[in-house]
């Protein structure tokens, strides 16, 4: 089950720049910076009420975040939706037809477990799964 949208997910080219000026935009500091070498990102997260915005800059050129921008610019690179089960719910949409990105779910930031979906079959969405890891 999606239970809601749980971070949206930017692309930048410099991550300093964007923490200052979502700072303004946002009016709050971000409450985390973590950098996913697994995934070739730095990340910063801000919390706007119940949704969150995470920041992503390319910690190497072969980054999804560098093809990204290269290709497409800056901008929202994926939605984040957070899942009560990742494996049931992984299950489920690849019957559905969906292509899953990874087989098995990866550790991603802030926490979580994470999948993410071809944005080929979801009208060019990139989307991530998320579920809280409790320790
Ligand atoms: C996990 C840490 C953190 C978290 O929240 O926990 C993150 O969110 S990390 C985020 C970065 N990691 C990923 O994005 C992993 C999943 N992404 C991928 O596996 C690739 O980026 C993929 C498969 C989406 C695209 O890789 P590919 O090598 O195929 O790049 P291409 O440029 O050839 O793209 C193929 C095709 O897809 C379109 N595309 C690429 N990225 C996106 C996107 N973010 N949103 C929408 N569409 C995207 C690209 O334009 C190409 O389309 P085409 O029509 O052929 O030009
Ligand atoms: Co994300």
């Amino acid at each position: 089950m999606l239970t809601n949208v749980e971070h949206i997910g930017i692309a930048v080219r410099d991550i300093a720049a964007s923490n200052e000026l979502f700072g303004k935009l946002l009016n709050a500091l971000p409450y985390k910076t973590e950098k996913v070498e697994s995934e070739g990102v730095s990340t910063s997260f801000f919390r706007v009420n119940q949704t969150k915005i995470e920041l992503l800059e390319a910690t190497s050129p072969d980054s999804p975040i560098a093809k990204f921008i290269e290709k497409k610019g800056e901008g929202i690179h994926h939605l984040a939706f957070e899942v009560d089960n990742i494996v049931t719910e992984m299950a489920r949409l690849k019957d559905e037809g969906f292509t899953l990105l990874n087989e098995i779910p990866k550790r991603g930031a802030d926490n979580k477990l994470v999948c993410f979906l071809h944005p080929k079959g979801t009208n060019g969405v990139l989307i991530e799964l998320c579920q809280e890891i409790n320790e």
